[in-house]
């Protein structure tokens, strides 16, 4: 299987290849659009190849995708990747929106980790004087996608919380502002800026997702000395080390 991890930012993206561990050095591969794709095929392991009482080797190949802040340039980051893939003889089985986040408090403390259950566009619709109108009740596409089912393995694998992650153009720096998040999506766990455009793009080949993040800072007031974005990149890490086995045991 080939896998497709989008991140925003190089540093996370550093994390993300850093926590595959096991996957060969990577390849640098140039994309449409000036994006710069690590391409990791994974090695089979020595002495198992034709032994009968090992199970076959599975070939995982990770690339992992820096593909800018937002939702805008997730979609178009992961749609170039995603063409080139197919264009190549090499489609793509999965692709994973990794990343830091925000934790809605007290559920997702800053250093924890989330997977979603659901990829929520949380900020795409239309403002009513009766209230926020999302996407798709304006009539329009989409507000919401369903990660693979993949999402409970590897939740439980990391011990993440299995919640849905909120994707938004504006990080959210009030009390009120997070206030009216929680009060349209009562359950979710963290908001970030990419895992909706991911979730788009992938859908749009008809690709599974998943989204990850782990918890940088708290979701409400403005506090840039809250954020522990050191702390988080070392949690995305741990976690892309611990979902490497649930990706080679994906069907
Ligand atoms: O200036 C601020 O107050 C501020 C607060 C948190 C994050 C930022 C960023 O510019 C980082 C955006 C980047 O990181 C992800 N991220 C991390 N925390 C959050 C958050 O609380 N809400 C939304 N996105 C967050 C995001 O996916 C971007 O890639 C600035």
């Amino acid at each position: 299987m080939r896998v497709l991890v989008v991140t925003a930012v190089a540093a996370e993206a550093d994390s993300v290849a850093a926590g595959l561990t096991g996957l060969a050095d990577p390849v640098p591969r140039a994309l449409p659009g000036g994006y710069a794709l690590s391409h990791h095929p994974v090695p089979v392991p020595a002495g198992s190849a034709g032994d009968p009482s090992c199970p076959a080797p599975r070939l995982l190949a990770v690339d992992v995708l820096a593909a800018g802040v937002g939702p805008a340039a997730a979609a178009a980051g992961t749609a170039a990747a995603l063409t080139v893939g197919t264009l190549a003889g090499e489609p793509y089985g999965l692709v994973v929106s990794a990343g830091i986040g925000g934790g809605f408090q007290p559920y997702a403390p800053v250093g924890s980790l989330v997977v979603s259950d659901a990829i929520v566009a949380a900020d795409l619709g239309a403002e009513t004087p009766d209230g926020f109108l999302p996407v798709d009740e304006l009539g329009f596409g989409r507000a919401v996608h369903v990660p693979s089912p993949l999402s409970a393995r590897a939740a439980e694998a990391l011990n993440a919380l299995h919640a849905p992650v909120l994707t938004v153009s504006t990080v959210t720096g009030s009390a009120a502002r997070a206030a009216a998040l929680t009060a349209r999506h009562p359950r979710a766990a963290a908001e970030a800026m990419e895992g909706f455009g991911v979730a788009e793009a992938a859908g749009a080949h008809g690709v599974p997702v998943l989204e990850l993040r782990a918890i940088s800072n708290p979701v409400g007031p403005r506090d840039r000395a809250a954020w522990r974005i050191g702390e988080a990149l070392d949690a995305l890490r741990n976690a892309c080390r611990q979902l490497l086995p649930v990706l080679e045991e994906a069907p």
